[in-house]
């Protein structure tokens, strides 16, 4: 079995009289310690897979398996401590406190799991070992989502989950956290999965899964995935 598997995965809202089909019959598989990027036009289903994916929805059907569990059929409970043990969770946005140091940032999502790595190692191993003490407002958007990857990362989850991690940063600064989550992928063996809708990405990726219309369009294995540091878009 593979580490991450979707199963005739549909999610289906209903719309006063009309079905939307927001997700229409999905397969995939991901393999323990890839970097995959999962990539789409706007509408493709994107955000609700990446939903049922994080455990912040269930699919009306089929089967969502990480690590060898189902958890299509989780409680709202069961589906919380999967959010906060099993996923790690990185988005355009970085949602920092704004009051809190980045070592606080991160030492606060480190408490509520139970068995995190230590927050200033975290942040060292971004990149910001000489940023501990320093707040939000001080560091820019590229420390910033770095702040937001070691907070994902302390918490020592399965899965990385990124949803579009470049879109509020400029060219260079949104190839360096390409990179990053590259090399993390790399030197950690952590699962990574980033979600977005630009397909120059896609060459970075060990794995790309391509979405259309609520449903996987293709699916590609790169044997030479490119470094992000020569990747151009
Ligand atoms: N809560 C909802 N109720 C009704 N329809 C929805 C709901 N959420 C999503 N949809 C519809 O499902 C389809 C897929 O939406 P989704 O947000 O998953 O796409 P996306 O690929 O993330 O798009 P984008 O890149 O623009 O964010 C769209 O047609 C959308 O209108």
């Amino acid at each position: 079995m593979a580490f991450v598997e979707f199963r005739g995965v549909r999610k289906v809202y209903q719309m006063g009289e009309v079905e939307v089909a927001a997700v229409d019959g999905m397969d995939f598989s991901i393999e323990r310690g890839e970097l995959v990027v999962i990539v789409g036009p706007s509408g493709a289903g994107k955000t609700t897979l990446l939903n049922m994916l994080g455990g912040m929805d269930s699919p009306t059907s089929g089967a969502i398996v990480l690590d060898g569990r189902d958890i299509s059929h989780a409680s709202p409970k069961e589906l919380t401590l999967y959010r906060r043990h099993d996923i790690g969770f990185v988005f355009q946005f970085y949602n920092l406190v704004q009051n809190l140091t980045a070592l606080e940032n991160v030492e606060l999502a480190s408490q509520i799991c139970t068995h995190p790595l230590p927050a200033a190692d975290v942040l060292r191993q971004v990149g910001l070992g000489h940023r501990l003490d320093n707040f939000p407002g001080q560091l820019s958007g590229g420390e910033q989502q770095r702040v937001a990857i070691a907070r994902a990362l302390a918490k020592n989850p399965k899965l990385l989950l990124c949803d579009e991690p470049t879109g509020a940063l400029d060219y260079e600064t949104g190839k360096a956290i390409l990179g990053l989550l590259q090399d993390t992928c790399r030197d950690t063996g952590k699962t990574v999965a980033v979600v977005t809708h630009n397909s120059a990405f896609t060459a970075i990726a060990d794995r790309v899964i391509h979405i259309r219309e609520g449903r996987v369009a293709g699916v590609e294995v790169n044997d030479r995935p490119l470094s992000a540091e020569v990747l151009e878009w």
